[in-house]
C-alpha cells in the first residue's frame, strides 16, 4: 500500500548564524547529543504525515554532507539563496505534494502537539503559521536609543515556524513578492503580500528559533523536559 504523505517539509539551513558568533553556523553546533540541525530533522522525521523534507544548505556547506540524516532516504538537499526567503524559494522547485510547511532550521525544540495542530490548521486555503502571543509591554524606539512610544500588545504575536501553505499559493507568492522588492521575512508575509490571512495558531513559546548564544543552552533545557 503506498504511504499517503500530505506535506513536504521545507527547512531553511543556508544562513550563516552571524549574530551566534559561533566558529560554525549555528544549525551545526552541538545540541543534545547531536547537531542542531538533526534535532529539527528529528522532530519532523517523526511525523507520519510528513513525507520528504528538503533541507536547502548553503552551496558550499562542508558540514551536511557529515552528518548521519545527509543520506536518509527521505531528506534531500538543495542550495540556499543569498535571504531566507530565496533559500525557500529553491527549495520549492523540489516540491511535489500539494501541501508544504517550512520550518527554520534553527527552531529543534518544535513539540509534536504544535506541529500537528498547525499542520490541520494549514490545510486551510489561506494556510497558517505557529505563533506566540507577545507577553511583555512592548516599546518602539526613537533611533536614538530611547522609547519613542509604547505600543498595544492587544493581537500582537510573535511568529514562529512552522508555517504550512498550499504549496503552488506559496510558491506564487513568494515568486511574486521578491520580484516586486517586497521585504518577505516568513512565508506568512508573502502570503499576506498576496492578499491572504493566515491563520494564527497558537504554539509553545519555548518553541525558541536559536539566535544569539544564551539560546543554545536554553534550547538544551527546553528539549530535556520534552
Ligand atoms: N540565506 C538564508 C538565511 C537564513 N536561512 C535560514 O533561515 C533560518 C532563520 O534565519 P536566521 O535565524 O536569521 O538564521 P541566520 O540568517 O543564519 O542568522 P543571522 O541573521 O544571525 O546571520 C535559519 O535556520 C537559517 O539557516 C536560510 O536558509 N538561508
Ligand atoms: C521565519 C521566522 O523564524 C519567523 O519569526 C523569522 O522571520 C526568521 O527571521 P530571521 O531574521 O531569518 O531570523
Amino acid at each position: 500500500m503506498s504511504t499517503q504523505f500530505t506535506y513536504t517539509a521545507i527547512v531553511p539551513a543556508a544562513g550563516v548564524g552571524s549574530r551566534m558568533a559561533a566558529d560554525r553556523p549555528k544549525q551545526y553546533l552541538t545540541l543534545a547529543g547531536s547537531t542542531v540541525l538533526e534535532q529539527t530533522l528529528m522532530r519532523l522525521l517523526e511525523h507520519p504525515a510528513i513525507g520528504q523534507i528538503i533541507v536547502a544548505t548553503a552551496e558550499q556547506d562542508p558540514w551536511f554532507s557529515q552528518l548521519l540524516l545527509a543520506r536518509h532516504p527521505r531528506i534531500l538537499r538543495v542550495n540556499g539563496g543569498r535571504e531566507r526567503a530565496d533559500s525557500v524559494l529553491n527549495a520549492l522547485q523540489e516540491v511535489e505534494t500539494g501541501q508544504v510547511l517550512v520550518h527554520d532550521a534553527a527552531r529543534p525544540c518544535l513539540r509534536r502537539a504544535d506541529l500537528d495542530a498547525v499542520m490541520t490548521a494549514g490545510l486551510h486555503p489561506q494556510g497558517a503559521i505557529l505563533a506566540s502571543r507577545v507577553r511583555d509591554t512592548m516599546k518602539r524606539g526613537n533611533g536614538q536609543g530611547a522609547i519613542a512610544t509604547s505600543v498595544s500588545r492587544d493581537e500582537l504575536w510573535h511568529a514562529l515556524t512552522p508555517q504550512c501553505f498550499a504549496t503552488a499559493s506559496l510558491q506564487q507568492a513568494l515568486t511574486e513578492a521578491l520580484a516586486a522588492g517586497a521585504t518577505i521575512t516568513d512565508e506568512a508575509s508573502a502570503m499576506e503580500w498576496a492578499g491572504f490571512h493566515p491563520q494564527l495558531v497558537e504554539g509553545r513559546s519555548d518553541n525558541i528559533k536559536i539566535t544569539r548564544p544564551e539560546d543554545l543552552a536554553l534550547a538544551g533545557f527546553f528539549l530535556q523536559q520534552s
